[in-house]
């Protein structure tokens, strides 16, 4: 059995919104429902398996769809049509601190998680340590996330997420938080995670990320898949087709 098989899912975004945006039309328009619906297929008929132990990284230019579908595998967002099944437990870290309450302590914070994962209080308990000390925050893990920087609050959502001893984790351009020195950390643990045989979906723009831990990659375009299959290949196709070539001095770092 996969751990995650996706059937001919399609998602799509309806956004409505004010044509002319003036107080004057507002009132004008008010009460006749005069509203534009915009419409974003965001994820278009897209199936594929995958099986456990198996790291896929998902690649695809801007508004491809990666951060939707990822949303619709961790049960965030529902499809608009077609079939998501997964087997196992996912523990997610999608944009930085999805779940997280801002005006909670990152102790109070974690424990929120690791009780949404699934966990009992007891289990939080004995993690709680290894989460703050992977995290590295000190004394702040007693402040309001609010007073956290941008860095220090994916630290701790990264934290959360690979302490969580998921069965599938999705991680949504984890390696681009944080500074180096928490960059190398970070990557270290996601090795020690594929060594472990787990699942991991990784949402990279970071081709040599994607490299160093896939071995399996799918590459979307306007919310279809491009390709699928070994990631060497797929990064070839894919830097090919963006027209940049992997010899000129571009940096893969940044597709
Ligand atoms: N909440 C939303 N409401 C309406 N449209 C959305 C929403 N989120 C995303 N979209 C649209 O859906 C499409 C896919 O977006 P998505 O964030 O999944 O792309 P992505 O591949 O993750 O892009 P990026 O590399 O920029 O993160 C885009 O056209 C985007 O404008």
């Amino acid at each position: 059995m996969p751990a995650v098989k996706v059937q001919d899912v399609s998602i799509t975004y309806r956004t409505t919104f004010e044509r002319v945006p003036t107080f004057k039309s507002a009132i004008v328009r008010f009460g006749r429902g005069e509203r534009a619906i915009r419409e974003v297929k965001a994820v278009q008929n897209v199936s594929f398996d995958v099986d456990h132990g198996t790291t896929i990284g998902i690649i695809g230019a801007n508004g491809a769809g990666k951060s939707t579908l990822m949303r619709s595998i961790a049960g965030i967002l529902p499809p608009t049509s077609g079939r998501i099944e997964v087997h196992g437990r996912v523990s997610t870290l999608l944009s930085l601190g999805v779940g997280f309450n801002a005006a909670l302590s990152g102790r109070e914070n974690v424990v929120l998680g690791g009780l949404a994962a699934g966990l009992s209080r007891k289990a939080i308990q004995e993690r709680y340590e290894e989460i703050a000390e992977f995290a590295e925050l000190g004394d702040f893990m007693e402040m309001p996330m609010r007073t956290y920087s941008s860095g220090m609050f994916s630290r701790l959502a990264f934290s959360v997420a690979v302490h969580m001893d998921p069965d599938i984790l999705l991680i949504d351009e984890a390696l681009s938080a944080g500074d180096a020195s928490f960059k190398s950390k970070a990557a270290a643990k996601m090795n020690e995670l594929v060594t472990n045989s787990r699942t991991m979906f990784l949402v990279s723009h970071a081709m040599s990320s994607v490299r160093d831990l896939c071995n399996d990659c799918i590459w979307l375009h306007k919310g279809k898949v491009m390709m699928r299959g070994e990631p060497n290949e797929v990064i070839t196709a894919y830097t090919k087709f963006l027209q940049v070539g992997e010899k000129e001095s571009v940096s893969l770092e940044d597709l």
